[in-house]
């Protein structure tokens, strides 16, 4: 594989031309109505479709979030690949947000779910949870490098209630959160511009309080509707924002169904990021 196609190569290059920032996917019955839809299949069809035709070709990643469209069974699944087809074909990196995570035998399903080129649902990464233990996720680590493709792990989530598992203390002294930081930086090291295997971090923690040098990008969710803004990233990532992606979902989507909104909020996010990181 060139370098241009890795994952960390291809993120790279998407936040440089395209701006640094994922728009999340996350079809939620309110914001349905909020658009004039329904909630039902054909709504869950036209609010991802608006969402896709309006930033496929602009923004660097789309997050769908898989929740929403598993609500509808199979026929949700059914729009959820064709978004993922769409919105890849338009140059948008897709991450899946699935936040997998189950013994490893199970895992190297979920591997090829997401992560194997020729699966109705291929996308460019997935979101996998590490508490069954990191070893858990080696079948999604090497899936991953065979297609060229990223797994963001779980590190520090920004609900206020993962504190309790992530923080709690492991063997060694460390919290177990860095424990798996650690991890994903002996996967990461030396690859270049930056490794394959991302962290989840939230942008609403107020200081990481981590060592985040993983040599891998940081998703770092919970700007907008959990109160986190731009501004706050230097403060929780230091010397690590420039490889942050940060990522919103209703904080954009709540500007829809305009197009032209739609797209606006995701510019007015993205300048607010390249301003705090160049600040930084
Ligand atoms: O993995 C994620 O994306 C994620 C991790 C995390 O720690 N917190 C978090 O909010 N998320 C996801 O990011 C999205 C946040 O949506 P908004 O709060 O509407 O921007 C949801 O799809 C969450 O599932």
């Amino acid at each position: 594989m060139t370098l241009q196609e890795t994952f960390g190569a291809r993120l790279r290059q998407a936040m440089d031309t395209r701006g640094p920032l994922c728009v999340g996917i996350d079809p939620h019955p309110s914001l349905l109505t909020a658009w004039g839809l329904n909630d039902d299949v054909a709504g869950l069809e036209r609010f991802t479709r608006t969402t896709v035709e309006a930033l496929a070709d602009r923004v660097a990643v789309l997050k769908p979030q898989s929740a929403f469209f598993e609500r509808f069974g199979s026929r949700g699944i059914a729009v959820l690949e064709k978004a993922v087809a769409e919105a890849r074909a338009a140059g948008a990196l897709v991450l899946m947000d699935a936040k997998r995570g189950d013994i490893g035998s199970t895992m190297g399903a979920y591997a090829e779910t997401y992560l194997r080129k020729d699966s109705p649902l291929f996308s460019d990464a997935v979101t996998v949870s590490p508490y069954l233990g990191f070893g858990s996720l080696r079948p999604a680590l090497d899936q991953a490098v065979l297609s060229g493709c990223g797994v963001f792990v779980l590190a520090l989530t920004s609900n206020p209630e993962g504190a309790e598992v992530q923080r709690s203390t492991a063997a060694g002294g460390r919290s177990l959160a860095q424990v798996m930081l650690d991890h994903m930086a002996a996967e990461n090291a030396g690859a270049q511009p930056l490794g394959a295997v991302g962290a989840v971090v939230g942008a609403t923690l107020g200081d990481a309080g981590a060592d985040l040098d993983i040599n891998g990008p940081l998703l770092a969710p919970g700007i907008g509707a959990q109160g986190a803004t731009p501004a706050d990233l230097p403060r929780v990532f230091g010397a690590a924002v420039r490889n942050v992606v940060p990522s919103v979902s209703r904080g954009v989507l709540k500007e829809g169904p305009d197009a032209a909104g739609l797209r606006a909020a995701a510019e007015r996010f993205a300048d607010e990021v390249r301003a705090a990181v160049t600040d930084a």
